[in-house]
């Protein structure tokens, strides 16, 4: 099986993505281990803290973006990093050419039932002689990023990467510590008969939704003529590797729940990553009225409208929003 730096190089992709890439990844590996151990490693439960966000940090969640964050900036490949975890960016290598941002542990909730969680990231160029410690420097659409991706720590661990040829799957071989291909290009199909969503906020959906949700609920008796199912892993990353493996619809959609949060998920590490890595095994990932990758940020945190997944079932729900 092949290893990851030679399939990137054959690409084409310079040798100093490669390394930054390499170095998220030497992170990833340590994370990976930490949560592999469980209850042995001391660290399930919750810290006492809060994050910018105002949402409880698990203590996984406290440690895993630290170690991201001292391998990414004492690499000396990215001039700033930018993380779920951080109430503002962090200035690394004023050189460097490259910022990333990344959700350390995707789905927290669920280290503490030995669920799916995962690391999700995002590369982009910094715009040249940018200051480090500029905040703006991450006000970029998703379409500029050169890399996303994400580690899935489930039964085994899944790294799904994009360079913008294709999506990709590798897999982590524990006993040597390497990276192997094990699929070389995801195809989401077009049709599927699967979606997620967290019906539990059913009653705080715009109407658009609820009346899309209800028609796939209603199956051979609605106006669908067929039946869906349905799957929610609680952790965007779980549902989102499901949705490239087999196809599926994905969506975190905007909810009256709260009047301060109308959206979950935020833009610049969790949709931009993941839309990248939809669009380019051929799926569609919109707010429901415009594409994700072309929002222009205005804020680190900010959070967006997500529907992902099977280019028809994605259209049809798209269908429902005009
Ligand atoms: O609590 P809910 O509504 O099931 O939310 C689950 C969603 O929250 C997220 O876990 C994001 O939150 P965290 O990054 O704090 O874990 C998504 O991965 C997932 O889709």
């Amino acid at each position: 099986m092949r290893r990851l730096p030679p399939v990137l190089l054959e690409d084409g992709c310079p040798r100093e993505l490669i390394s930054l890439i390499r170095t998220v990844l030497a992170a990833c590996k340590e994370i990976s281990f930490r949560v592999g151990q469980g209850a042995l490693s001391g660290v399930l439960g919750s810290t006492l803290d809060e994050n910018i966000q105002g949402e409880t940090q698990k203590k996984l969640d406290v440690l895993t973006n630290q170690l991201l964050k001292d391998i990414l900036l004492e690499s000396g490949y990215v001039k700033a990093i930018a993380s779920e975890e951080e109430d503002f960016t962090v200035a690394g290598n004023p050189d460097a050419k490259y910022i990333v941002a990344f959700d350390p542990l995707d789905g927290s909730s669920n280290t503490d039932i030995n669920s799916l969680v995962g690391t999700i990231f995002s590369i982009m160029e910094a715009p040249e002689g940018a200051d480090p410690a500029d905040q703006s420097i991450f006000m970029q659409p998703g379409k500029n990023q050169v890399a996303a991706g994400y580690v899935l720590y489930g039964p085994s661990t899944v790294l799904a990467l994009t360079t913008g040829k294709g999506t990709r799957f590798f897999t982590l071989d524990k006993t040597h510590g390497t990276f192997l291909l094990t699929e070389d290009f995801a195809s989401i199909p077009e049709e599927t008969s699967e979606f997620a969503i967290n019906a539990s906020n059913q009653r705080h959906w715009q109407p658009a939704m609820q009346n899309y949700i209800t028609d796939l609920i209603a199956g051979d008796t609605g106006p669908r003529g067929r039946n869906f199912n349905m799957r929610w892993i609680a952790a965007m990353v779980g549902d989102v590797h499901r949705v490239l493996c087999r196809g599926g619809i994905f969506t975190y959609p905007t909810d009256t729940k709260d009047p301060n949060k109308p959206n979950k998920l935020r833009l610049l590490y969790e949709a931009n990553p993941m839309a990248m890595l939809i669009e380019q095994a051929g799926g569609i990932a919109s707010t429901g009225t415009e594409r994700i990758m072309d929002i222009q940020p205005n804020a680190i945190h900010q959070r967006v409208a997500v529907i992902l997944g099977s280019k028809n079932e994605v259209e049809t729900c798209l269908s429902y929003h005009k």
